[in-house]
């Protein structure tokens, strides 16, 4: 440590209050040996100590076709192979040999990671690296200026492991720099990192790089620098640590869209929206509401992608807001299940086995960080959206108690929702019971299967003499949408009455379309006909099940209808009658 800051101090650069020492772990950082002030100048490089990819490719112009981090690795690599006859010697000898990222573990350490977003990115983030290696290779092969021997892809991981934990952004001594590309600063990159730590990196006079406290650091004190507003995802993959409760932590959600039928009609409504970018970060104590905007396309019916397209460009179509209790229930409910999804595999993750050596047990320690991280911000994610959905389920009750009924199809229609549904906090902390509360209102809301069989009585003695105890189960859509053709004839004794007054004087152009599926719907209609028509069930009289009814009552449960998971686990449909 001695010859490096020695070598500093004869090239100019000043850190008078500075000393590098370890902490009880071992871990080497730098800690005030006076008191420092807000405002004052911690240290300062000359500009000539940097390491920066415009000098790594000035010595190395044979590197010119490849990318920044390969010519600055090869460079460093090459560095660190002239030993003491580098420029840069002092630096390099205290550098890390071993810098714990992911790019270095053993398969065993790897297996601690499985099931999680790191898990399965760092196979193919080395796959990269080692063609980019294969690249530096074949070019520096044929030229003098390096070693070629000598380096190896451990000495090429390494170096690009030493400049993703200690490089900083190119710009700050290239402003004009368009692409991302990164520079060593010597000395600066001593100082640990600390989240939301205040201090800032100045150039001065374009040939010095100066660190200056944000705040006042008592004597005897670590110094911080603040390496960004980093997830432990990033820090785990660039630097090798985890922060516990990091407070820029987060959760990356992809929304998948491949499956949908109307995937691309989708997508050109979103990118029509300005909502394309499918990848989202969820931190401990926010959604983003552009996720939320997104998946509100996302789980839209024909009917609703329909409407909403030919709706004028007004407030109406302000998808930032619900659109619609069947499209906000539907989205919160397709949002809750990929959230629980992801939970799940975290959850059911075997521990940490076969810890034996120090680096392992340290290595644990960063996964088990991280893990618990993303766990505790799914976590927090899974209870924001059970509380958004009991905000709109006794929003909906409330409406439809008030007979506040609107027109089919139920989109874009204003919902009254007060403030608390953007701000849904986490405030409550028993999840099992939020569960249970959800049930119950989505019980007293929706029309389902289980529901309808209990309160009509002679329905329910057709169904279960049409259909088994098991297609019960999984027929529960058609049931549903017999029960709309059944409930239709006594429409003024309906508990249902005004949902039903509604959707029976249903017929626009989307019903029309319908008539395309009339092959179709005619099969469905000639299998179900002799069984909901036969005498010894009575559920219909051969006048009231016809075919254009059948239409209707398929149409309308398209548009009205959701899947959510009962309290039970089990797949339900219902019918959200507005
Ligand atoms: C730029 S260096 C910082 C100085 C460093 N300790 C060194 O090796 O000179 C970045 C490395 O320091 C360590 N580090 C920095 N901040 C840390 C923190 N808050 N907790 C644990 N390790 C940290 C990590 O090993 C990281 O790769």
């Amino acid at each position: 440590m001695d010859e490096f800051v020695n070598w500093l101090i004869e090239n100019g650069a000043t850190f008078p209050k500075v000393k590098f020492d370890k902490d009880e772990d071992g871990m080497g950082g730098c800690y005030a040996v006076q008191p420092i002030h807000p405002d004052e100048i911690i240290a300062s490089l000359p500009l000539k100590l940097t390491i920066s990819y415009k000098l790594a490719r000035e010595h190395l112009p044979m590197l010119d076709l490849l990318g920044c981090r390969a010519v600055l690795a090869t460079f460093l690599a090459h560095e660190r192979l002239l030993g003491k006859s580098s420029f840069y010697y002092s630096y390099i000898n205290i550098l890390p040999t071993y810098i714990p990222t992911p790019l270095m573990y053993t398969e065993q350490e790897m297996s601690w990671l499985r099931g999680t977003n790191l898990g399965y990115g760092v196979e193919s983030r080395k796959e990269l690296l080692k063609k980019e290696f294969d690249e530096v290779l074949k070019v520096v092969s044929n030229g003098e200026f390096i070693n070629v021997n000598g380096l190896t892809w451990e000495l090429y991981l390494w170096a690009c492991n030493i400049i993703s934990s200690r490089c900083f952004p190119n710009k700050l001594i290239d402003p004009d720099d368009v692409e991302v590309k990164e520079a060593l600063f010597p000395l600066i990159d001593s100082f640990n990192h600390k989240p939301r730590q205040k201090i800032t990196w100045e150039i001065h006079e374009k040939n010095e790089l100066r660190l200056v406290a944000g705040n006042y650091i008592e004597a005897g004190q670590q110094i911080y620098n603040n390496y960004g507003a980093k997830s432990n995802e990033e820090l785990l993959v660039g630097y090798g640590f985890c922060i516990p409760n990091n407070p820029d932590d987060w959760v990356i959600i992809k929304a998948n869209i491949s499956q949908d039928p109307q995937c691309d009609e989708k997508l050109d409504l979103l990118t029509s929206l300005e909502l394309s970018e499918l990848t989202h970060f969820i931190k401990r104590d926010h959604i983003p509401s552009a996720l939320l905007s997104q998946l509100r396309v996302l789980v839209m019916n024909s009917a609703e992608l329909i409407h909403f397209k030919k709706l004028p460009e007004s407030v109406d179509n302000n998808i930032t807001e619900p659109i619609g209790y069947r499209n906000e229930l539907a989205m919160l409910e397709t949002f809750s299940n990929l959230l629980k999804m992801k939970l799940e595999v975290l959850l059911e993750r075997e521990e940490f086995v076969g810890i034996g050596s120090a680096r392992e047990s340290e290595t644990a320690r960063n996964c088990k960080i991280y893990i618990d991280g993303q766990k505790e911000i799914l976590t927090n994610a899974l209870a924001i959206i059970y509380s958004k959905e009991l905000i709109i389920l006794k929003t909906a009750l409330n409406d439809s108690k008030l007979s506040r009924i609107p027109k089919l199809p139920f989109v874009c229609n204003k919902i009254n929702i007060n403030n608390d549904y953007n701000n849904s906090d986490t405030s409550f902390n028993d999840i099992n019971s939020i569960i249970l509360a959800k049930d119950d209102l989505l019980d007293s809301l929706l029309i389902t299967t289980d529901k309808v069989m209990k309160i009509d009585k002679k329905f329910s003695r057709a169904i279960n003499e049409i259909f088994s105890k098991e297609l019960i189960d999984s027929e529960q859509d058609t049931i549903l949408i017999l029960y709309l053709i059944y409930e239709s004839q006594y429409i003024e004794k309906s508990e249902w009455k005004l949902f039903f007054e509604v959707a029976v004087k249903y017929d626009d152009s989307y019903i029309q379309q319908y008539e395309e599926k009339f092959q179709e719907l005619t099969d469905l209609y000639n299998e179900l006909q002799p069984l909901v028509c036969n005498p010894d069930v009575k559920l219909f009289d051969k006048d009231v099940f016809s075919i254009d009814k059948l239409i209707w009552s398929t149409c309308i449960f398209e548009i009205c209808s959701i899947s959510f998971t009962n309290k039970n686990e089990k797949q339900c449909f219902g019918i959200a009658p507005l």
